[in-house]
C-alpha cells in the first residue's frame, strides 16, 4: 500500500472545515454509527446492507424519503390554506431526480403529485397512480404533470388522454400539437365533443439563478420556455385562449436548480403574476394556477449552507403571491411547486469499495492521495458535468482518531481523467483497499443520470427501513446489456 499523506503536508487549495460526523442535513435521517463503529442506515449496518447488495450501490432510506415528501406536502397545504385567503397549494415531486414505481407510490401516498419529463416517467407515474388511487384515477390524472421542451405528439396525446393536471407546453409548436391531439381524442370518442385539453405555459422569466450554468433555466438565451420579455408568452396565451380545443389552466416558471436564495423565486412570482394580469386584460381569462417550479438547494458537503426548509420556502412564496395579487387586484391563484432534489437528494447515499490508493507528488512537498473506488462517473456524472462537490466518510468501521487525516481525491474507474467522485476530502490516513466509503446526498440526479459508459452495469438502489432491506431497482447485469444487442 502507498504511504498516506498527512493533511498538513498537502496544502492544496481551500478545504472546508473537517466534516462533522454525519451532519444531519447531509445524511438520511436514520444514519448513525452502530456499536461496531460502522455506519448504519435504516436500522442496518453497512456490513448487513452490503451482504445483500454489493458495492457500488445506492441506499435509499425510505423513512427519510417519506418524511421529506410529507414535509413538502404539509408546507404547501399549510401556507396556501384557503383559510389564509389563499387558493390552495401543493407540491409535485420532480420525478427526473429519481423515479421508480415504488418511489412514485411513496410520494403519492404522502400527498404529493408527480411532475414527469418524458413518456417513460409519465408511464411510471400513471402506473403508481393506479396503485395508490385506483385505475379510474388514471383517466383524470390531476396529480400528474408532463414537462419538457420538444415533446413529441405521442407524449402530448398520452398526457391529454390521461387528463394530467399539469401539461406544461413549452413552445408555439406544442400548442398546435396539443390542439391536434384534442381533435383526435374527440374524434375517437375518448373526449366528449366539447371537451377541451387543459394546458399550462412554461415562461422564460429572464431570471438567472442556479448552482451552475447548465442548471439555470430561465435566462433568455437557452432552450426552455416562452419568453415573457419579447411578448411571445402573451401571444402564446392568446393562442391557447382562442383555440377551441384548449383551456389555459395556468402559467409555469422554473428558474433553475440547486438554489438557496429565495429572492429569485420571489422575483419569478412577480413576473408570472404580472403576466397573468396582462393575459386577463388581453383575453378575459385569469389563469387558475401558477406553478413556480423546483430548484430548492440541498447541502452536499459541510461547506454548503443549510437550505431553507419547505415551510420557509412555502411561506416566502405565499407572502409574495398574496401581496402581489392584492396590489394587482387579482384573485389569488392555486399555487404549486416541483421540488425534486430536496426530496430525493438527501434520502440516499452511495456506498463504494476502495479498490486502490495512489500517492501523487505535486511538487514543493505537496501530495495527493488518489483513492480509486469501484464506481465513478457512470453512477454520478454530476462532478464531471457541473463540477459538483461531494464529501465521503469511511463507512465500514469507525475511523481511528489517532490515524490522522490525509488530503484525498476519490476517483472512479472510467477511462476519463475527469472521472472524479469527490474532488477534495480529508480521509483517515489508515484508509485501506477494501474499506467502504459512503457518499451522501446522491439520491437526486445520481442513479437517474447513470450511464453504461465503459459498459459498466448501472448500480442497484437498495431500500432500507427499520432493519429491513430490498431492491428499489436491482443492479443491472452484463446479461441485461447483452440482451439489448442486435445481430
Ligand atoms: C421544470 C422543472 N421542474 C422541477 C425541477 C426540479 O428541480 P430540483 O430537483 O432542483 O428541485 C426541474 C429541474 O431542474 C425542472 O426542470
Ligand atoms: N440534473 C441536474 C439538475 C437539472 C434538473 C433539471 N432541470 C443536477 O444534477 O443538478
Amino acid at each position: 500500500m502507498m504511504s498516506a499523506v498527512p493533511a498538513s503536508e498537502a496544502p492544496l487549495g481551500t478545504l472546508a472545515a473537517p466534516e462533522p460526523e454525519v451532519r444531519p442535513d447531509l445524511w438520511p435521517s436514520t444514519t448513525g454509527r452502530g456499536a461496531d463503529g460502522a455506519l448504519q442506515i435504516g436500522g442496518r449496518s453497512v456490513g448487513e446492507i452490503l451482504a445483500d447488495a454489493p458495492t457500488p450501490v445506492f441506499v435509499l432510506d425510505e423513512a427519510d424519503l417519506r418524511g421529506r415528501a410529507a414535509t413538502w406536502a404539509a408546507a404547501m397545504a399549510e401556507e396556501f390554506w384557503p383559510g389564509y385567503g389563499m387558493n390552495g397549494g401543493e407540491a409535485y415531486y420532480a420525478g427526473k431526480a429519481f423515479l421508480t414505481t415504488r418511489v412514485a407510490r411513496t410520494v403519492l401516498s404522502e400527498g404529493l403529485g408527480i411532475d414527469t419529463a418524458s413518456a417513460g416517467e409519465l408511464a411510471v407515474g400513471v402506473a403508481a397512480l393506479a396503485e395508490v388511487d385506483g385505475e379510474a384515477a388514471t383517466a383524470h390524472a390531476t396529480r400528474l404533470g408532463l414537462h419538457g421542451n420538444g415533446k413529441t405528439c405521442a407524449e402530448i396525446r398520452t398526457a391529454l388522454a390521461h387528463r394530467v393536471g399539469h401539461l406544461v407546453l413549452d413552445s408555439a409548436e406544442e400548442i398546435d400539437l396539443a390542439a391536434a391531439a384534442v381533435r383526435e381524442l374527440r374524434e375517437s370518442g375518448h373526449y366528449a365533443p366539447d371537451e377541451t385539453g387543459s394546458v399550462m405555459l412554461r415562461l422564460t422569466t429572464g431570471i438567472h439563478a442556479g448552482g451552475h450554468e447548465f442548471i439555470s433555466t430561465a435566462h433568455e438565451d437557452q432552450k426552455f420556455g416562452i419568453s415573457v420579455a419579447t411578448g411571445a408568452a402573451l401571444d402564446a396565451a392568446r393562442a391557447v385562449v382562442t383555440a377551441p380545443e384548449l383551456t389555459l389552466h395556468g402559467l409555469h416558471s422554473h428558474i433553475g436548480s440547486q438554489i438557496f436564495d429565495l429572492a429569485g423565486f420571489r422575483e419569478a412570482v412577480g413576473v408570472v403574476l404580472r403576466l397573468r394580469h396582462q393575459i386577463a386584460e388581453a383575453t378575459g381569462v385569469l389563469c387558475q394556477e401558477v406553478d413556480l417550479g423546483g430548484g430548492y438547494g440541498i447541502a452536499y458537503t459541510g461547506a454548503d449552507p443549510v437550505a431553507p426548509s419547505p415551510a420557509e420556502v412555502a411561506r416566502a412564496l405565499a407572502e409574495a403571491v398574496r401581496s402581489l395579487c392584492a396590489e394587482l387586484g387579482d384573485a389569488v391563484p392555486h399555487v404549486s411547486v416541483e421540488p425534486g432534489r430536496s426530496i430525493a437528494g438527501p434520502s440516499m447515499v452511495t456506498l463504494y469499495t476502495v479498490t486502490g490508493l495512489k500517492r501523487v507528488e505535486l511538487g514543493e512537498g505537496a501530495a495527493r492521495l488518489y483513492v480509486s473506488v469501484d464506481g465513478g462517473m457512470s453512477d454520478n456524472i454530476r462532478p464531471a458535468l457541473y463540477d459538483a462537490a461531494y464529501t465521503a466518510l469511511v463507512a465500514n468501521r469507525r475511523p481511528d482518531p489517532e490515524a490522522g487525516l490525509v488530503r484525498a481525491r476519490v476517483v472512479g474507474k472510467h477511462c476519463e481523467s475527469g472521472d472524479v467522485v469527490v474532488r477534495d476530502v480529508d480521509l483517515p490516513a489508515d484508509l485501506a483497499v477494501g474499506d467502504v466509503l459512503a457518499v451522501p446526498a446522491t439520491g437526486a440526479y445520481g442513479r437517474s443520470m447513470a450511464s453504461n459508459y465503459n459498459l459498466f452495469t448501472r448500480p442497484g438502489v437498495a431500500w432500507v427501513e427499520a432493519g429491513r432491506q430490498g431492491w428499489v431497482l436491482r443492479p443491472e447485469t452484463i446479461a441485461d446489456l447483452l440482451a439489448l444487442e442486435g445481430d
